[in-house]
C-alpha cells in the first residue's frame, strides 16, 4: 500500500471561459506541479471524493455520501462526457468496508457525475478513463449536510480500506474553497428551479445552456465587482489550508455548516471533499503537504487551491 493525495478546486468556468492570461498561466503552473507529482507517483488506482451540482444527485433522493460501482460523466461545462473506468470489485469491497465501519454510505450502480468530479481527472490524467477510478460523492451543495466529524470519519474508513490494498492509490479531493456561485438553493428556489433541484436529470441542451450561461454571466459580473453573490474569503481559505497542513484534522470537527456558509459561501461546503481526502491519507500515517497553491480568482468564482501530499 502507498497513498498520495491531490486536492484541488474545480470551477464551471475553467473550461468555458478565458481569464486574463496571467491568471490562466498561474493556474496552469499549479496544475503542472500536481500533474508532475502524480506522474512521479504513478498510481494504480484513483479514489476520488467530489461533489455534484444537481446533475447526478437530486432532492428526490439525496444521500450524504455515495460510492459508485459504475459511473458516467454528464459532460457539463465542457468537461469530458462518458463512462469512467471503475473497478467495480474494489468499489464493492470499499463500500462494504465503509459500511462495516458504521458509515452508512449509499451505493450506485450507475452514478452520474459532473465537472466537480471530472475536472481533476482531466487535469491530472488528460482523460476520465485513463485510470481506474472509484468515485465517492460527498453532498456539498444540498442542505442538510453531514457534519464535518462524519466526513472525517468517512475519510478515515476509506483510508483504512485503501491501506489493505497492494496498490499505489491516489486520493483526490475536489472542490472549495470559499465561493458562492449561483447554484439554486431549495429554500429560495423558484418553481422552475425547485423542479430542477428535485429531479433535473438529463436536461435538454437549451435548458443546460441556460443554466450554464447564468453561471458564466455571474462570473463575468463578479470579476468586475458587480455580482450579487458573496465575496471570496481568502482569510477563511488560508485558515483552512493551514489546518490541513498542520495535520490536526479533528480541529475541523467544530466547523458547522451554518458558520461555513456565512463566512465563505454556500459552496464552501465543498471543502468536505478535502476533509474526507486528507483523512483518508492520514489513515496511512502522518502526512506532509508537498505543494500548495492558493489564489482568490473571481473570474472562476473560487478561492482556488491546489495541494499535493504524501505520507511522511
Ligand atoms: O446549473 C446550475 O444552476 C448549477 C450551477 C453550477 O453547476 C455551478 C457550479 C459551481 C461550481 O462547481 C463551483 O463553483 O464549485
Ligand atoms: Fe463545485
Amino acid at each position: 500500500m502507498t497513498l498520495a493525495l491531490v486536492c484541488m478546486s474545480h470551477s464551471p468556468l475553467l473550461e468555458v471561459t478565458a481569464p486574463p492570461e496571467e491568471i490562466q498561466d498561474d493556474v496552469d503552473a499549479a496544475f503542472a506541479v500536481a500533474r508532475k507529482f502524480v506522474e512521479d507517483f504513478d498510481p494504480d488506482l484513483v479514489v476520488s471524493f467530489a461533489p455534484d451540482h444537481y446533475n447526478g444527485f437530486f432532492y428526490e433522493l439525496m444521500p450524504p455520501f455515495c460510492i459508485g460501482y459504475e459511473a458516467l460523466s454528464v459532460g457539463d461545462y465542457g468537461s469530458e462526457e462518458g463512462p469512467l473506468n471503475v473497478p467495480t470489485h474494489i468499489a464493492k469491497d470499499l463500500a462494504q468496508a465503509v459500511i462495516d465501519a458504521d458509515l452508512d454510505a449509499a451505493i450506485s450502480l450507475k452514478m452520474e457525475i459532473d465537472h466537480g468530479a471530472v475536472q481533476p481527472l482531466e487535469v491530472l490524467f488528460g482523460s476520465i478513463a485513463a485510470k481506474p477510478v472509484v468515485p465517492i460523492f460527498v453532498n456539498s451543495v444540498a442542505p442538510p449536510f453531514a457534519s464535518m466529524r462524519r466526513v472525517r470519519q468517512l475519510g478515515t474508513a476509506v483510508g483504512n480500506y485503501l491501506k489493505t490494498l497492494d496498490q499505489k492509490v491516489l486520493i483526490i479531493g475536489s472542490g472549495g474553497l470559499s465561493h458562492d456561485p449561483p447554484v439554486p438553493q431549495i429554500a429560495t428556489a423558484t418553481t422552475e428551479q425547485k423542479a430542477m433541484l428535485l429531479n433535473g436529470r438529463h436536461p435538454t441542451a437549451a435548458a443546460r445552456n441556460a443554466r450554464q450561461q447564468r453561471v458564466i454571466d455571474t462570473a463575468a459580473a463578479f470579476a468586475k465587482g458587480e455580482a450579487n453573490i458573496m465575496d471570496l474569503n481568502p482569510e477563511w481559505d488560508r485558515e483552512f489550508l493551514a489546518i490541513i497542513a498542520s495535520g490536526d484534522l479533528e480541529k475541523l470537527d467544530t466547523w458547522t455548516a451554518t458558520e461555513m456558509a456565512a463566512a465563505a459561501g454556500n459552496s464552501a461546503h465543498e471543502v468536505r471533499n478535502w476533509v474526507a481526502a486528507y483523512n483518508a491519507l492520514a489513515a496511512a500515517g502522518d502526512y506532509r503537504v508537498t505543494s500548495e497553491y492558493y489564489r482568490p480568482i473571481p473570474e472562476f468564482i473560487a478561492g482556488f487551491g491546489v495541494t499535493t501530499a504524501m505520507v511522511k
